[in-house]
């Protein structure tokens, strides 16, 4: 699993839970633990932390690990009759030695394949048979790239349905100098207003409270600006058309017994997601959904550059 130029390794992370370490030959790094699936660490080639994990994170089941990138499935949220955002996030998943093949070349760059089968226990409260294959892969550039891919194994004839995200917890430096272009304009599910559907309107999203909305039928390329780090995030997305944007704000924050009174300041959520319209998987039938993320220095790509910004003063 290794070479000159990139290093995947398994080793032994918080609580002795199992992770594995992927890096790439210009410095950048990720892990992924095995509970949960779960990217907790994402590092650029000057060893700068990219992604955001509270200080008060829990490793340890059955609580999901806060931050980093739990992988919601099958079911997002409170959408369905399962505990909030499914089970894949807080059972142990397997390296999967002998993934079928994939599309995209992954030579020279650190990767991982994990694998989550359902267990007897969990065929009693999600009756399906299924393959879930992650693959989380650390590109030459320093790049992050999910791709999931879910198979209905079910022998009894019967389909299956699930919603899903990539709740990607981001590190900023300060919310309130934050801002998410490629949302505007889109409509949304507001979970703060019993998920009524509202029309964004205006510039770029900014933050001045708490948000907990799922934008619908988003396009495939949105920019997170982190203006005092000087850092732009950007975010690809594939078979996932909604984006989830999440903050709890102070008074939420200090119900949570995992995250820190002042951690919100320090972190945003973005998350690739497919909530609106639930996927439908017939027996033999795979689904895959995709996620990549890059973090460029902000003139790249802040809109600074583009005329017609600069026009309308934004
Ligand atoms: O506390 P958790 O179960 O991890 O959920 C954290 C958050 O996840 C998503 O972003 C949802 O839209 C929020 O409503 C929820 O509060």
């Amino acid at each position: 699993m290794s070479s000159e130029r990139v290093s995947v390794e398994l080793c032994k992370g918080i609580n002795g839970l199992d992770k594995v370490v992927l890096r790439e030959v210009r410095g950048s790094s990720a892990e992924v633990y095995l509970y949960g699936g779960q990217v907790t660490s994402w590092k650029n080639d000057h060893g700068e932390e990219l992604l955001f994990v509270s200080n008060k994170a829990i490793f340890k089941p059955p609580k999901a690990i806060r931050g980093g990138i739990p992988i919601c499935f099958p079911q997002f949220a409170s959408h369905g009759s399962l505990e909030q955002h499914g089970f894949a996030r807080n059972r142990f998943w397997t390296i999967d030695n002998d993934p079928p093949p994939f599309p995209t070349n992954s030579s020279n760059k650190a990767f991982v394949d994990l694998i989550l089968r359902p267990s007897e226990e969990d065929m009693k409260i999600w009756p399906h048979s299924y393959e879930f294959r992650l693959r989380v892969t650390l590109g030459s550039g320093g790049d992050l790239m999910l791709t999931s891919r879910i198979r209905n194994t079910n022998t009894d004839g019967k389909s299956f349905s699930f919603t899903f995200a990539y709740h990607t917890y981001f590190s900023v430096s300060d919310i309130s100098e934050v801002r998410v272009e490629g949302l505007e304009t889109l409509d949304y599910l507001d979970n703060l207003k019993e998920k009524q559907r509202f029309t964004e309107q205006g510039d770029a999203i900014t933050f001045e409270f708490e948000v907990d909305k799922i934008y619908l039928s988003t396009p495939t390329k949105i920019a997170i600006l982190d203006h005092e780090k000087k850092r732009t995030f950007v975010l690809r997305k594939d078979g996932l058309p909604d984006a989830v944007v999440w903050n709890p704000w102070d008074r939420k924050a200090k119900a949570m017994a995992d995250f820190g009174d002042d951690e919100y300041k320090h972190m945003l959520c973005v998350e690739a997601a497919a909530v609106e319209k639930p996927i439908t998987l017939k027996p033999g039938e795979e689904w895959r959904g995709r996620q990549e993320l890059s973090a460029v220095p902000s003139s790249y790509c802040s809109g600074q550059l583009d005329p017609q910004r600069v026009l309308l003063g934004s």
